[in-house]
């Protein structure tokens, strides 16, 4: 079947960012279909986290065109970019981390609740029935994600990995179009990481779609349906993770002389 809009959930072109003197992006751009696995990857200061701030709001680019299912979309503010549809994790995971971790997925949930403030303080009767709607999707959340019996455990108490699960059951109970996994796998063990790429694979197959920045190259390539390679802020390679690795630049890249 032939490409049309709607498979399409992120389209962005042209994306370049400068601090100062160093020019950390230049015209990148990548398109993520529903249901793909898409990985960025690149050695140490390549500008993975630079593309992934912009596209996610937290950096202005100076250059950029952005789509969203469809639509022309603005990254303009960390908020906005949830509401629009995509929820994100962080590299050093960000919980609240003496609020449960039921409370914790709530959190996010409530980005898409009606009731408002006049509900909350008054405690209407609308507002009781979708808070005990919200606790019930985020227990799934966590059952989903594999902690639901820590539902009532304090996020700090949890270990690494569970606490990665945590944000990432916290991003899908925001029903995002998008999910952005910043380096989930960083400091996991080996069993953690092979319980992530079960999970990421779940994730995939319920149709839902993902942008994963990770230094674990095997666990991209072994993952992604297509992989960007990002060198000095420059698109080096994009493809099927079969492609890219039989690129000469990537290859370079990560092996050569620089070793950066
Ligand atoms: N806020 C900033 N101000 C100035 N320079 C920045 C800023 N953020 C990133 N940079 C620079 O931009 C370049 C790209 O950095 P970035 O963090 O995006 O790379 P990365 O590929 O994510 O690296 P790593 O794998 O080490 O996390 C680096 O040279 C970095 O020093």
């Amino acid at each position: 079947m032939a490409e049309t809009t709607k498979d399409v959930v992120l389209r962005v072109a042209d994306i370049s960012k400068r601090f100062g003197g160093l020019q950390a992006l230049s015209g990148v751009g990548i398109t993520i279909e529903r249901g793909q696995v898409y990985g960025l990857i690149g050695p140490n200061g390549a500008g993975k986290t630079t593309f992934f701030n912009v596209i996610t709001g937290l950096y202005t680019p100076d250059t950029g065109n952005f789509e969203l299912g469809g639509k022309p979309y603005h990254p303009k503010a960390v908020h906005l970019v949830a509401k629009a549809g995509i929820a994100r994790t962080f590299q050093n995971i960000r919980l609240f981390a003496d609020m449960t971790a039921l409370e914790n997925v709530m959190v996010g949930r409530h980005i898409r609740t009606h009731s408002g403030l006049f509900g909350a303080i008054f405690r209407t009767p609308a507002f009781k029935k979708e808070e005990a709607e919200i606790a019930q999707r985020a227990q799934e959340l966590l059952d989903y994600v594999g902690i639901g019996k820590y539902a009532d455990f304090k996020a700090r108490t949890l270990s690494y990995g569970d606490q990665r699960r945590l944000e990432v059951a916290r991003a899908l109970a925001t029903d995002p179009q998008l999910i952005a996994l910043d380096e989930p796998a960083a400091g996991m063990n080996a069993t953690e990481k092979v319980q992530l790429r079960e999970l990421i694979d779940r994730i995939r197959n319920d149709n839902r779609t993902i942008l994963l920045i990770e230094h674990d190259v095997k666990l991209v390539m072994g993952l992604c349906d297509r992989v960007t390679v990002l060198d000095y802020g420059k698109q080096i390679a994009e493809g099927t993770p079969a492609q890219v690795q039989q690129n000469e630049k990537v290859i370079e890249a990560y092996l050569g002389t620089g070793g950066h």
